[in-house]
């Protein structure tokens, strides 16, 4: 990640950099590295959180657990933040609460610049990358970016423009060289990378990570904390979890966020901990890494601490930074107050810009240096009044917390409530635009994937082929009329299992992306899901085409281009409606489950489809199911193509052919006055309503995982 190494990621405002220098050491230097000029300009947010409680439901209804237990916290732009504890401490819970994506069960209060949150715009300010990078394996580095600027910029930038951004964001995250990889063959370390660069299109103020160092090597884990680093050095409010770092990467973080059986043990500089620690009478051993110091604490190796911590820090409503742990403050009645008190308390000549600079070098918060490039002094005054009052204020047991804001971010939060560009709509691009893409993208992955199409093709032709020789030249045979039909059943049963189970097993691997993408607002439900569902027709239409073609012709099925429409669409049908029911299936349950129940499911369907027993011979309380089965209609539309619409009698080769008239076959299965129209309907009506209910599944199943 040489590249990271040397420059910077300017971030929503413009600020001093840190750069990580080839000896790993940070350093604060000036702003002459190459920044990202051509990412959309984003407000610093701040992020404060008030007597959060999470409680689930676990077993019956009555047993409440409770996994967060009134926990307070604030995470400031311009710093990486590190959340800490044992397992089961509730990190991920936190986390998930923090981001917007788990909102049920939670109480109290999350505020973004002083302001309560709003979710729907925090959510088109913040991105969540998850663990497992959540990346498609099946396109380029390239390629995936050109869809995140394509979904995550507004329509109105221009092609030259997101190619800039691209450019600038792969050269600095190291990855330029890598623009023809496929996103699969990357390592762990830059698909990491490739994860923050999708996300980092549209420059959110507030990033979000699980665990971002899980599965790297040490000297990856470093490259990508670096990365985090730099990213909060440009103004980013960085938040990750991370299970005990390295004492290296551990002094990388600016803030330790530390939780312990759902409460906070503590909240502060990362580098004020030991000795925090040690003016409670918990001195870590020399030479021992400071983070396994505090996870051993809160796992209780050194005893019961934790309700001494927990009540020290005020269970996160304290923050220990800057040598400045808990300074008896007195009560503000108002904002000038506060800043009188600052000013006296800090005793420098605050109209002094540059002493003020020189003093708080690297401790001010961004916003203080002057916002996007100003760097007025009235600016940088008002800053710094704002962050002497914020230190002394930092004591207060009385005070609430809400952060303090410098008047830019004053102007911020309502840029933060309404959105970033101060629009109300949810996604930076039109669902048409949102369609197109993700369907351009799926026939690209559709094209590459080697099972998908391949095979698939490859199924189709082998088992036309099969059939066509299993069956040879029966269709006009009259003696052998009860093949013909079987064979008929058969296609059903081919093309219904072709095509459902290939989507039960393609589908539900599409999820955690698609969790992903739609939670960082890439694109709506509805264009997602209208864009997967058009994309795959044409090639069950071609694979299906093929088949029939194949069989019809072997098989020697009257020659007659109306009928063969006719067979065609019955059997296109039935093949859309299959593909239709392992979406519902896909979208409701996992692999696992769905390549089980589906095929179990189906057995009814099977029966009842007026092959095995006809329609009058069902008993009367079962003859619904006949009304239901989507494979009795298909059924029925080939066996009508085939014997209906006047054909003529067919060929006789032995001394008697029971059913060498067609309107005896069709007397045999009772479908004497079946209706084609009425079977293609039914299909059709049945098709809907499965593409319905498969999307109220996927909507179903999004919400419920949070
Ligand atoms: N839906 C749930 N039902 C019951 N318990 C839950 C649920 N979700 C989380 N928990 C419990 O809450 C606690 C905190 O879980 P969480 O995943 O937040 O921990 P964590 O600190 O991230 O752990 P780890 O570091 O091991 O990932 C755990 O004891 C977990 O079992």
């Amino acid at each position: 990640m040489t590249k990271v190494d040397k420059e910077s990621l300017a971030g929503p405002v413009d600020c001093k950099p840190i750069i990580v220098d080839r000896s790993h050491k940070v350093n604060i230097a000036p702003t002459h590295h190459k920044t990202l000029t051509h990412l959309p300009k984003r407000p610093p947010v701040d992020l404060a959180f008030t007597d959060l409680t999470y409680n689930v439901q676990e077993g019956r209804k009555s047993n409440v657990k409770t996994i967060l237990k009134s926990v307070s916290g604030r995470l400031r732009s311009g710093e990486l933040t590190a959340i800490m504890g044992p397992s089961g401490a509730g990190k991920s819970t936190l986390l998930n609460i923090l981001t917007g994506y788990k909102t049920s069960g939670m109480e109290g209060s999350i505020t973004v610049n002083g302001m309560e949150r709003n979710l729907s715009s925090f959510r088109k300010l913040s991105c969540y990358i998850m663990q497992d990078n959540q990346l498609h394996g099946n396109l380029t580095v390239e390629e995936a970016m050109k869809v995140a600027t394509s979904l995550k910029l507004p329509s109105a930038t221009s092609r030259e423009d997101k190619e800039e951004v691209i450019q600038e964001i792969l050269e600095t995250l190291g990855l330029a060289d890598h623009l023809k990889t496929m996103t699969s063959n990357l390592s762990g370390g830059q698909k990491k990378r490739l994860s923050i660069a999708l996300e980092l299109v549209n420059n959110p103020p507030i990033m979000f990570f699980d665990e971002p160092t899980s599965g790297l090597d040490s000297s990856s884990c470093f490259q990508c904390i670096s990365l985090l680093k730099t990213l909060a050095s440009g103004g980013r409010t960085i938040i990750c979890t991370i299970h005990q770092p390295s004492a290296r990467l551990f002094e990388m973080f600016d803030h330790l966020y530390t939780l312990a059986e759902g409460q906070c043990v503590y909240q502060g500089s990362t580098g004020r901990l030991v000795e925090w620690l040690g003016s409670l009478n918990l001195q870590c051993p020399s030479y021992h890494n400071p983070a396994s110091f505090i996870i051993e604490v809160s796992c209780g190796e050194y005893g019961e601490n934790t309700s001494k911590l927990v009540r020290a820090i005020e269970n996160g409503k304290n923050d220990i930074r800057n040598g400045k742990p808990f300074p008896t403050q007195p009560n503000y009645n108002n904002q000038k107050d506060m800043e009188v008190s600052a000013k006296s308390a800090i005793g420098w000549n605050v109209n002094d810009a540059s002493q003020i600079r020189d003093k708080f070098a690297g401790d001010v918060p961004n916003s203080a240096n002057g916002a996007n490039g100003t760097n007025s002094t009235s600016n940088l005054q008002n800053g710094l009044l704002q962050f002497a009052a914020n230190e002394i204020s930092k004591g207060s047991k009385a005070e609430p917390l809400v952060v303090q804001m410098d008047t830019e971010k004053q102007d911020n939060a309502e840029v933060a409530l309404l959105g970033t560009d101060g629009s109300p709509r949810r996604y930076a691009t039109s669902e048409a635009k949102q369609f197109w893409v993700v369907l351009t993208r799926t026939l690209l992955f559709s094209r590459r994937d080697w099972t998908l199409m391949y095979l698939r093709l490859f199924a189709h032709i082998l088992v036309g082929f099969l059939i066509g020789a299993l069956y040879y030249d029966i269709g006009n045979d009259g003696s052998k009329v009860l093949s013909n039909l079987g064979f008929l059943f058969f296609n059903m049963l081919f093309l219904m299992y072709t095509s459902m189970t290939i989507t039960i097993l393609s589908f539900p691997l599409e999820m955690p992306v698609l969790v992903k993408e739609h939670f960082n607002r890439w694109y709506s439900l509805r264009s997602y899901y209208l864009a997967i569902t058009v994309s795959d027709i044409p090639f069950q239409a071609i694979f299906c085409i093929i088949y029939v073609v194949i069989v019809y012709l072997l098989t020697s099925q009257p020659l007659e281009w109306f009928r063969f429409s006719m067979f065609l669409s019955s059997c296109l049908l039935i093949s859309f409606v299959a593909q239709s029911v392992g979406l519902v299936v896909g979208a409701a349950m996992n692999v696992q489950n769905g390549v089980f129940l589906a095929p179990v499911m189906s057995v009814p369907f099977l029966l009842f489809s007026g092959f095995f027993v006809s329609f009058n011979a069902i008993p009367v309380y079962l003859r619904w199911i006949t009304y239901v089965s989507y494979i009795r209609y298909g059924f029925e539309g080939t066996a009508l193509a085939t014997y209906s619409f006047n054909r003529t009698n067919l060929a006789c080769h032995q001394a008697y052919c029971h059913f060498k008239k067609p309107e005896i076959t069709l007397e045999e299965l009772d479908m004497t006055n079946a209706d084609f129209t009425l079977d293609i309907a039914a299909l059709c009506l049945i098709f809907l309503l499965l593409r319905i209910s498969a999307f109220l599944f996927l909507r179903w199943k999004l919400r419920s995982t949070r």
